[in-house]
């Protein structure tokens, strides 16, 4: 594989942080000498169960918390420089959004504390609120949001400086699967226009569907990292993949590849995802004029995003159509596939290595950093629903 010569957007070296308790001994230890690399251009994940040192990573890189030992660099700078932080974006895990500032107010704020002149800001904040599909709630308080709505002007809020390098944890928490698939399609647009973005999430299926490479993280370690490709091949199976097959030619095949002295071969149904067939279900109803009360959908990519950067490394242009494309297109109709599956091996060891991270690991709530203050909160008012009608 050729490398990479633009410099890394993000380098950690060793990286470790040890929490102390009141008497300055040792109590956890969050993060455990992590290496990590995330070049220009690329979407990275950082993949890991609850408590595994993904949030401490992000707050290291972002200059939030100050590393027991080791060495963090962003876009070449200590993660503390202006110059550095200024190029950032960062969506936090939890919502740190003033709950009595509308959106608009919310994106104004952010957009002055950048000092972004005024008719920049106000541009940029009408397609940002278009882009979450939040600007006909955009007068509205955010602590009247649902969850998934605070999800999407949190990332309106990390958009507003049009940051090279994007940092999102968890972002599509709280999001229905027609929200999640907008904001991996949003993601994948910013990848084209050749931003960065690292991604921490537990959510596998959003790791998979929009990184490039990812780490997996365990008790403060990295334990495996490498290109999607890399971590989910089967070094234990070949599949082959044609239409659909009568059962006699299924018959025929299968005698074939056995005649050759292959064995475990079996043919099953080629299978989509279960977004896939959801996502059609929603096109379905909505094509057919049924109302429902649900989360609304996103508008077109604010162009102030989709400009190149001149240093964007390898984006590759041009394969990601949006969920809102697909929805108003006539797809033509793919013959249905199916695999031919030849099986020499029973271990997988990739899929071993998840579940045993999943099973060992002790279940550990993080101490949340405290929240700015901030008033009590208003009741929730039937209207939210009247806002989901609206958005749809
Ligand atoms: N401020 C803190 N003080 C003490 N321990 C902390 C602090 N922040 C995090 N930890 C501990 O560090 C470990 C890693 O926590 P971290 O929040 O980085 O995990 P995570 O992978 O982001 O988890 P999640 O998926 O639940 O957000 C946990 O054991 C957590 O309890």
């Amino acid at each position: 594989m050729m490398s990479n010569p633009a410099p890394p957007h993000i380098v950690c070296q060793k990286l470790s942080k040890t929490f102390k308790d009141f008497w300055m001994r040792d109590r956890v230890k969050a993060v455990d000498a992590v290496d990590l690399e995330v070049r220009p251009g690329e979407v990275f994940g950082l993949l890991g169960p609850n408590g595994s040192g993904k949030s401490t990573t992000i707050k290291m890189i972002l200059g939030l918390l100050h590393p027991s030992s080791g060495r963090v660099q962003v876009l070449g700078r200590s993660p503390r420089d202006t110059e550095a932080k200024e190029q950032l974006g960062y969506l936090p895990e939890e919502s740190y959004l003033y709950r009595f500032l509308s959106a608009r107010e919310t994106l104004e704020y952010y957009g002055k504390l950048f000092g972004i002149d005024r008719r920049t800001r106000l541009n940029r904040i009408d397609m940002l609120l278009e882009m979450v599909g939040l600007d006909k709630v955009q007068r509205r308080p955010i602590g009247e949001y649902s969850k998934g709505m605070q999800r999407r002007i949190g990332l309106a809020q990390a958009l507003i400086n049009d940051p090279k390098l994007l940092v999102l944890d968890e972002p599509t928490t709280g999001m229905d699967p027609i929200g999640t698939r907008q904001i991996k399609d949003l993601i994948l647009r910013l990848k084209e226009s050749g931003k960065t973005v690292l991604l921490c999430s537990h959510l596998l299926g959003d790791v998979e569907d929009v990184t490039d490479r990812c780490a997996i993280m365990f008790g403060g370690r990295v334990r495996k990292a490498g290109t999607i490709d890399e971590l989910l091949a089967r070094q234990d199976e070949t599949q082959i993949v044609t239409h659909a097959l009568s059962s006699e030619e299924e018959e025929q095949a299968v005698t074939a590849l056995e005649s050759r002295g292959l064995t475990d071969v079996s043919i099953r149904r080629g299978r989509q995802k279960l977004e896939t067939l959801f996502l059609d279900m929603v096109t379905q109803a909505q094509a057919e004029g049924v109302a429902t009360a649900g989360a609304g959908n996103a508008g077109t990519v604010a162009t102030f995003l989709t400009e190149r950067h001149a240093d964007a490394a390898d984006a590759k242009p041009g394969s990601s159509a949006t969920v809102l494309d697909d929805l108003v297109q006539d797809e033509p109709e793919e013959p249905a596939k199916r695999e031919v599956v030849v099986e020499e091996v029973k271990p997988q060891p990739d899929a071993a290595v998840l579940s045993n991270l999943a099973e060992d690991n002790p279940r550990t709530e993080p101490e949340k950093a405290p929240e700015p203050p901030r008033s009590a909160d208003p009741p929730k008012k039937p209207a939210d629903r009247s806002v989901l009608d609206d958005l749809l």
